[in-house]
């Protein structure tokens, strides 16, 4: 379980203002919220991208102030725009890059590697150029990166913006086929149609304070409020 208790965070001022919030372990789980109400801010607490001034982040029991690493192992993070995550210049580098530093031996990087390229179909494309891809291969790829560390649970931030349709069906599929084998998925949107149906849970932010938490049946009729289409509309 990701378990935020408390937490205050900012840069120069105040962005979360106390948040509480847990997802479980295999939970689908939608976070959404006006432009600035501190979505990001809080999905980068989870794998310690940032401090918290007051409170705790957790995963599965570890505080992950403490163990950074670890909450790097198991939260695995796909950020807006793909392109400012690379680090290699190559697909099958890039994908590689977390595994090589989880000090995994040569035949598991590549079987990681491999198998992370298939389930965004971008397999027999390792040796090229990532500045040489269309904006929605580049945001396939960096799924691939976050898939190959093998995570316990995958945060994605706003992953099907820009996309065409077949790679919005492709992520599609692939997230469901992650949260089948019982991966936590965290998709930050604003943009419910094809998601809200997925999810087995909303959570709302305002003003950096959980202001929704429910189902989606239920959780659509107030998402209006929170700078969000409702997606039966
Ligand atoms: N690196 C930063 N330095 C200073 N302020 C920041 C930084 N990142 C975010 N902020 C500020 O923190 C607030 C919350 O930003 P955050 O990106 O968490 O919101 P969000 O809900 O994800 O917004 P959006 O829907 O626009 O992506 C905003 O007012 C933003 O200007």
């Amino acid at each position: 379980m990701i378990a935020v208790e408390d937490l205050v965070s900012g840069y120069d001022d105040p962005v979360l203002d106390g948040v509480s919030m847990s997802i479980p372990e295999g939970e689908f789980c939608l976070l959404v919220g006006p432009n600035g109400s501190g979505k990001t801010t809080l999905v980068r607490h989870f794998n310690a991208l940032l401090t918290p001034d007051e409170g705790t982040v957790t995963v599965d029991g570890t505080d992950v102030s403490e163990r950074p690493v670890a909450a790097r192992t198991s939260v695995g993070m796909v950020f807006q725009r793909p392109r400012d995550q690379f680090v290699a210049a190559t697909v099958g580098a890039d994908v590689a890059f977390g595994p090589e530093n989880l000090g995994l031996d040569r035949e598991e990087i590549d079987r990681r590697v491999g198998a992370a390229l298939a389930a965004v179909d971008l397999d027999g494309r390792a040796d090229e150029r990532l500045d040489e891809l269309s904006g929605g291969e580049q945001a396939r790829a960096a799924i691939a990166g976050a898939l190959a560390m093998e995570p316990s649970y995958l945060v994605l931030d706003e992953p099907l913006a820009g996309l065409d349709w077949p790679a919005r069906e492709s992520v599609l599929a692939h997230l469901d086929t992650l949260h089948a084998e019982g991966t936590g998925v965290v998709v930050v949107t604003h943009d419910l149609r094809d998601l809200h149906e997925r999810a087995d849970r909303v959570v709302g932010l305002r003003d950096g304070r959980v202001v929704l938490d429910d189902v989606p049946e239920t959780a659509l009729d107030e998402v209006a409020a929170l700078g969000v289409r409702d997606p039966r509309c």
